[in-house]
């Protein structure tokens, strides 16, 4: 008999990158089927996705370096009425993160309309590079959502719902901790408020996610690997069938800067549960709804809520 040796599980990487993958492909239902099977065990997966080049990742990333080095004057300017949208500077509780996001970022004119608010004189690049890299993410997102929806034979609700998609990319950059300080987490654990996320770790990972046994798995970057996240959002739509992802970061002292992305698809209408996915094993948890007027809600309630599941206390049914 041999040993047993417990390894600690691991996030499933599936192969988006695949030429031929396409309704009716050879390939088309095995991945639609992977995909399922591991937002359903993880709320998370990395896609391998080729279409997205390092060379453009390289390129991208030298843009947010040069975006951060900004003034804080600068970037504050980076504003919004909706939340979770504009420029976030470092917090007493987060004192090493900073962050800035473009709405709308696959619209050519939104990534032009940032820029200039940066960079008034211009910027070498950086609108050609941001808007092929959002635009990829994009991509990449509504092909995951429309295999998971094929999965469930439901691909016929993909349109309706990226009808009402809108993208935000958010660039991410934390400091180095100080030398006395060792491997902290640096954004606490947390689950996203919207439909789902792809995040992007460049050269320095720290990225971790629980998986259903409580376990923390680290994640570590790799040349076009992107880690899917269900939000919960995609929770909501899946009637509890896939549990949004809860995740962390942590960064550790001597390992330099660590930069990184963040696709975060919201919906700008009415989400509902089909009611192909209600029956007598899976009676109907949620009303519909009102992502935007959640994010509303989400913000306005005191910790206790947002702790004791904040998605059943808005449209639990
Ligand atoms: O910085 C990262 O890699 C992830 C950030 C994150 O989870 C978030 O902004 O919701
Ligand atoms: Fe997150």
């Amino acid at each position: 008999m041999g040993s047993q040796t417990h390894q600690p599980p691991q996030i499933p990487v599936i192969d988006l990158s695949l030429e031929d993958l396409k309704p009716g492909s050879a390939s088309w239902l095995p991945t639609c089927n992977q995909i399922r099977h591991a937002l359903e065990e993880y709320g998370c997966f990395v896609a391998k996705y080729d279409q997205l080049s390092p060379q453009l990742s390289t390129k991208l990333f030298s843009q947010s370096k040069d975006l951060f080095e900004l003034p804080v004057e600068t970037k504050k300017q980076n504003t919004s009425d909706e939340p979770y949208r504009g420029y976030i500077g470092p917090t007493k509780y987060m004192p090493l993160y900073e962050s800035t996001a473009i709405d709308k970022a696959t619209v050519l004119e939104e990534v032009h309309k940032f820029m200039n608010l940066m960079w008034p004189d211009g910027k070498d690049q950086f609108c050609e590079v941001v808007d092929s890299y959002a635009k990829l993410l994009g991509a990449l997102n509504e092909l995951t959502v429309e295999m998971l929806f094929e999965s469930y034979g439901l691909r016929k609700h993909f349109p309706s719902l990226a009808a009402s998609n809108s993208h935000l990319l958010r660039f991410l950059k934390y400091k180095q901790p100080q030398d006395t300080e060792t491997t902290t987490i640096r954004f606490a654990a947390h689950t996203d408020i919207n439909f789902a996320t792809i995040v992007h770790q460049y050269d320095i990972g720290g990225l971790e996610v629980q998986a259903k046994d409580g376990t923390w798995i680290s994640v570590e970057p790799q040349p076009s690997h992107f880690l899917i996240f269900a939000g919960q959002g995609m929770q909501v739509w899946s009637n509890d069938r896939i549990k949004a992802c809860y995740h962390r970061v942590k960064v550790s002292a001597g390992n330099g800067e660590r930069y990184s992305m963040g696709l975060f698809t919201f919906n700008n209408g009415v989400i509902q549960v089909p009611e192909e996915l209600v029956d007598d094993k899976h009676p109907l948890l949620y009303k519909p709804f009102d992502s935007r007027g959640y994010i509303r809600f989400y913000i306005s309630s005191d910790e206790a809520v947002k702790l004791n599941n904040p998605i059943k206390a808005f449209c639990g049914a």
